[in-house]
């Protein structure tokens, strides 16, 4: 386990950059300081890479996934793709969020090819396109199924299936299985897993669970308690192709172990934090 910087010493050519980045969210006047949510945060994530961010409850991490996808501005050091600063979403970075982010009045078919009309793809491409996309997640037959008649896994998969489509060069993943119980987030993982290894898609993915992040990545970055610093970075050497059968290792026990011994004082600071805020809102 590494402290401190979560530079990459794998070989691969960097494709995002994150130095030196702090965030702070402005008080409700001119005169209050705000909420320091991030603190010199450097991350380098390499082609082809999986990286988590994993940090106890309120720490920053979905705070850090907006401004790497260039929806938060005001923020202080720099965050690139292949050398180019993101200030503004970017077509080669995809985002994907827990919450359900599909469109009820579209069938899948057409949630997926979505992104490819705003793009002006002509209709046979975008068909064939999004076609393959929803075999590739095991779609295939669900085409024309409405949101309300997929569960609650399948329409995550049809949300993470609309943004691939697209062809992102690094796939920002927000808790996107943080609304499902525990056996369909293990079998999305396991397939998350294999349509990465497939694609060789390079993904960053927030998550405060140690076991996804630790089955899904090639590297963990730990979180401190608000201001989010990095507290520690984790290698994981599972080899690939992996799945979700590694869980029952005692290898991965291991890693759990290493996480959460980082991670547990971090989570009883931030359940400090949130206890004195109560105290405070209630004084
Ligand atoms: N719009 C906002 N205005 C002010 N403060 C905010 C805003 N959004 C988040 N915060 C604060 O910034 C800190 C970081 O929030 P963020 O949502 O990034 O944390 P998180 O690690 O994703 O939390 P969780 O794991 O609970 O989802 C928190 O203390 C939160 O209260």
């Amino acid at each position: 386990m590494q402290s401190g910087a979560a530079q990459t010493t794998a070989e691969g050519k960097t494709l995002l950059k994150i130095q030196d980045l702090s965030f702070r969210y402005p008080g409700e006047s001119a005169d209050e300081l705000g909420i320091l949510a991030l603190e010199g945060i450097e991350v380098d994530v390499r082609e082809g890479e999986f990286v988590s961010i994993v940090g106890p409850s309120g720490c920053g991490k979905s705070t850090l996934l907006s401004v790497v996808g260039g929806l938060v501005s005001g923020f202080e050091g720099s965050v690139s793709i292949r050398g180019e600063e993101v200030r503004k979403p970017h077509p080669d970075i995809g985002v994907v969020f827990q919450e359900d982010s599909t469109f009820p009045w579209r069938n899948a078919l057409r949630n997926v090819e979505f992104g490819l009309e705003l793009r002006g793809v002509p209709k046979e491409e975008r068909r064939r396109r999004a076609q393959e996309i929803l075999r590739l997640f095991g779609l295939e037959g669900f085409e024309q199924r409405f949101p309300g008649h997929l569960s609650g896994g399948m329409k995550q998969r049809v949300a993470i299936a609309r943004t691939l489509v697209l062809e992102p060069e690094i796939l920002l993943m927000d808790e996107p299985f943080g609304a499902l119980d525990e056996q369909t987030r293990i079998i999305l993982g396991e397939e998350l897993l294999r349509i990465q290894q497939e694609l060789r898609q390079t993904v960053l993915f927030i998550t405060h669970n140690i076991q996804e992040s630790i089955m899904l990545s090639d590297r963990v970055v730990i979180l401190s308690a608000r201001p989010g610093r990095i507290k520690a970075v984790m290698d994981v050497d599972f080899p690939r192709p992996r799945d979700s059968t590694l869980i029952s290792s005692t290898h991965f026990a291991e890693l759990v172990g290493k996480i959460w011994a980082v991670l547990r004082d971090e989570s009883l600071k931030a359940f400090g934090q949130d206890s004195q805020k109560k105290e405070a809102n209630n004084a």
